[in-house]
């Protein structure tokens, strides 16, 4: 339900299982200490579908928990908590109409990595992605859709330290997302008190 002043960004990486799912964790928390979560619908997807289903990398949930930021994690609550009678939506993601249930409510909500769809390019106002690669593939994705409005951006763009480029640390260390992170906490601070 769009409330006044509502405004939606949509965070974009390869894979959404390491940049994108911090850029996310980092705005939303961003947000919410500045009052102003409900009135921003905030996602993450993948350019690709390497990863698709699955839960955001270790590397990354641990640089969250060390920074105390809330990230939606593993799938395997749901393992635990719920299972199905059909095979009908077997490695599907939680409905987003309860995840945003939940998010309300204050409950974690798991988060698997899905790819960015064309409905996203007409439901977000900001599609904010990592790398020239992302860019230059939401690009090519966007040709194909008729009435896209969102604004497709690097995030590093809103960096102060100009640091355009946010590298994909798939094949880093711990401090390559110790990077990615110091990154998003610029860029995000900058882009929310751009859109505030
Ligand atoms: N590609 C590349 C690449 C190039 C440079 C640096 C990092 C990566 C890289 C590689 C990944 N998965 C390994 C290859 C996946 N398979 C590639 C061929 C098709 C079947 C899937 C990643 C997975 C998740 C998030 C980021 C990733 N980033």
């Amino acid at each position: 339900m769009a409330t006044t002043g509502s405004k939606s960004a949509l965070f974009v990486c390869l894979g959404n299982i390491c940049r994108s799912p911090i850029a996310e964790a980092v705005f939303r928390k961003m947000a919410t200490d500045a009052g102003v979560v409900d009135k921003w619908r905030i996602d993450s997807a993948a350019t690709s579908t390497y990863e698709i289903g699955n839960p955001p990398d270790h590397r990354g949930q641990a640089c969250m928990k060390k920074h105390d930021v809330p990230m939606k994690h593993v799938a395997r609550q749901w393992f635990i908590d719920s299972a199905a009678t059909s095979d009908w939506n077997t490695d599907s993601p939680p409905d987003a109409r309860g995840l945003a249930c939940l998010r309300k409510h204050g409950i974690e909500s798991s988060h698997s990595a899905r790819q960015v769809t064309k409905d996203d390019f007409m439901k977000f106002d900001y599609i904010l992605c990592m790398d020239e690669s992302n860019l230059s593939e939401l690009n090519r994705k966007a040709k194909a859709v008729k009435n896209g409005s969102a604004k497709i951006e690097l995030l590093g763009a809103y960096d102060p330290e100009k640091q355009l480029i946010i590298n994909d640390p798939y094949y880093g260390s711990d401090e390559d997302f110790e990077k990615v992170y110091e990154q998003c906490v610029r860029c995000c601070t900058a882009f929310l008190k751009m859109n505030s």
